[in-house]
């Protein structure tokens, strides 16, 4: 494909000039990844800036640069205002507007993303489509699985994997939309269908400042909707129990469908029995009214199935089928997942990294156990750190006793993020200990713990690592807390 193929699309590029006429092979916004004839895509990072590697890709042969400020280069240079968004319009470009090809679901929120993802793609699977799947535990296209390391790739991965789905004749793409990538123009030219907003809660304030920023990028995905190259049905589908729901409601142009458990809503549950390995409720929709029973626990896993439920009526699919998939579906990874080994207590680990997940959490559990209930917690380095005293406050006061520990520090020392949690504390506050190594915190909690008790291991969830001075070891906590259950049952 021509370079100047490639940028009629973009409103800021200058008129194509003859020496855009040159081939361009593939897109590279990764130095170290630039073959001969490569568009090479300079990106500003957080870490480096990648104008600085002009040369190193001229040198491997890279046959045009994009660049946001001024350059020295041997090839055509094209000067945009904001590379990240130029590369979401020419990766969508020379790969073919790939969402065009098939029905895209987008699911945006603080918490549930990945379990309304999940649920959405086992339902489709069950009425006999094709899926992908994009997502913070991996990315699925058909039945091969891609390891991530974002929830949302950026635009270059994306409309790769995007094209790789459409390739093989993928019939239905559900996705995961994080704030971040909605505010960096990741998601930038995907063509959706459907969008799902679960909940707005404390969380990356470290990126986007202040609540009403974050909610304004999640807000982004639903004014996208309206952006689109095929014409088909465009839904929102949004939880009114929610505050910021309600105010995404109004501002959506697009039809929305509401779910809800605390006001009158679309698609609606009641009758919520909530039981240790399972959830009984009535589900209310506009197409009939069924009963569902799960195997996910938590009030909040209702409104999860209920998110998933909304998208896919409006597709059509018979609520026997939902009924029927939301009956067999196990934990999802790293989601409210058992460690079972036999053992007389309780062990669940779970992805919560947020206060009100770990609220959530928490109280779920509580209602399971007539045991003391143990909390093994601690916050990621490099992240919102007023997070911090919140989550510590939620274990103290929700669970009979916390160990602090160290979770993903990244560049931060681990003692001193444990040190933001806990200040909050005077020496009135005392069921909490602070053990530094994750192991042996959740060794002890496993020592502590007896018959009826239950331990709830939460912030890494599904993660088989633990970053370190920017390096990943391999950590899992579901392994660790199997071992330590073993050796203590011998
Ligand atoms: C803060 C952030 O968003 N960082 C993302 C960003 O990395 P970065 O800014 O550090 O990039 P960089 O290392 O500075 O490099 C800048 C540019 O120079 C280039 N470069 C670099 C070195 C070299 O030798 N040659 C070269 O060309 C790089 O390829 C890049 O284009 O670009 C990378 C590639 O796309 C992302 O993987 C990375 O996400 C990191 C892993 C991350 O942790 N992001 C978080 C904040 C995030 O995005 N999270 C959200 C939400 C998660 C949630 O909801 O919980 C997500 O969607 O994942
Ligand atoms: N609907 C919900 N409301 C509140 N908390 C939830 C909800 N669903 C899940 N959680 C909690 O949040 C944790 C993460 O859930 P999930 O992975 O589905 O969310 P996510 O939005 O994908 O998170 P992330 O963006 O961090 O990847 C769960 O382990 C659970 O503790």
């Amino acid at each position: 494909m021509k370079l100047n193929d490639l940028l009629f699309k973009m409103p800021f590029v200058s008129s194509p000039a003859e020496d855009f006429e040159v081939e361009i092979s593939s897109i590279e916004t990764d130095s170290r990844k630039v073959k001969p004839g490569s568009l090479f895509i300079c990106i500003k990072g957080h870490q480096t800036d990648g104008h600085l590697y002009v040369q190193e890709a001229t040198q491997k042969g890279a046959a045009a640069i994009i660049a946001e400020t001024e350059i020295e280069s041997s090839v055509p240079v094209v000067y945009v205002k904001d590379s990240s968004r130029a590369l979401a319009i020419i990766a969508n470009t020379f790969y073919d507007y790939p969402t065009a090809n098939f029905p895209l679901i987008g699911v945006t929120g603080t918490n549930g993303k990945t379990t309304v993802s999940y649920l959405l793609d086992s339902i489709y699977q069950n009425f006999g489509k094709n899926t992908g799947l994009i997502g913070t535990i991996q990315n699925k296209v058909g039945n091969s699985y891609r390891e991530t390391s974002n929830t949302t790739p950026d635009a270059l991965v994306l409309q790769r994997l995007f094209r790789e789905m459409k390739d093989i004749g993928v019939d239905q793409v559900i996705m995961e939309v994080s704030s971040h990538a909605l505010d960096l123009g990741r998601a930038y030219g995907c063509d959706f269908n459907t969008v799902i907003f679960t909940n707005l809660t404390q969380d990356h304030l470290d990126y986007h400042h202040d609540e009403v920023n974050y909610f304004l990028a999640k807000s982004l995905l639903f004014s996208q909707l309206g952006n689109s190259y095929h014409h088909g049905s465009k839904y929102a589908v949004i939880n009114i129990d929610d505050k910021y729901g309600k105010n995404l409601q109004q501002m959506t142009a697009q039809p929305v469908v509401t779910y809800g458990i605390n006001c009158s809503a679309d698609v609606m549950a009641d009758d919520i029995q909530l039981f240790a390995n399972k959830t009984i409720f009535r589900l209310k929709t506009p197409v009939g009214t069924v009963k569902i029973t799960s195997r996910l626990t938590g009030i909040f896993n209702v409104y999860n199935m209920l998110a998933a439920t909304a998208a896919a009526i409006l597709d059509h699919i018979p609520l026997e089928i939902i009924q029927d998939t939301l009956k067999v579906i196990p934990s999802i990874p790293g989601r409210f997942e058992a460690v079972d080994e036999g053992q007389s207590f309780g062990v669940i680990v779970d992805y919560a990294h947020t206060p009100n997940a770990l609220q959530n959490v928490l109280e779920t559990c509580r209602g399971l156990t007539t045991g003391r209930l143990y909390c093994v917690i601690g916050c990621g380095g490099d992240r919102d750190p007023s997070k911090r005293p919140l989550m510590a406050k939620e274990a103290v006061n929700l669970a009979d006793y916390a160990i602090f520990t160290s979770d993903n520090p990244r560049t931060e020392d681990p003692a001193a993020i444990i040190e933001d949690m806990i200040q909050v504390f005077d020496d009135n506050v005392t069921n909490y200990e602070s053990i530094l190594d994750r192991k042996k915190a959740i060794e002890k909690a496993v020592f502590y713990a007896e018959e009826g008790d239950l331990i709830l291991i939460a912030g890494k969830g599904h993660e088989t690592y633990q970053e370190v001075s920017g390096k990943k070891y391999p950590f899992d906590d579901r392994i660790v807390a199997k071992n330590a259950i073993l050796t203590k049952e011998i």
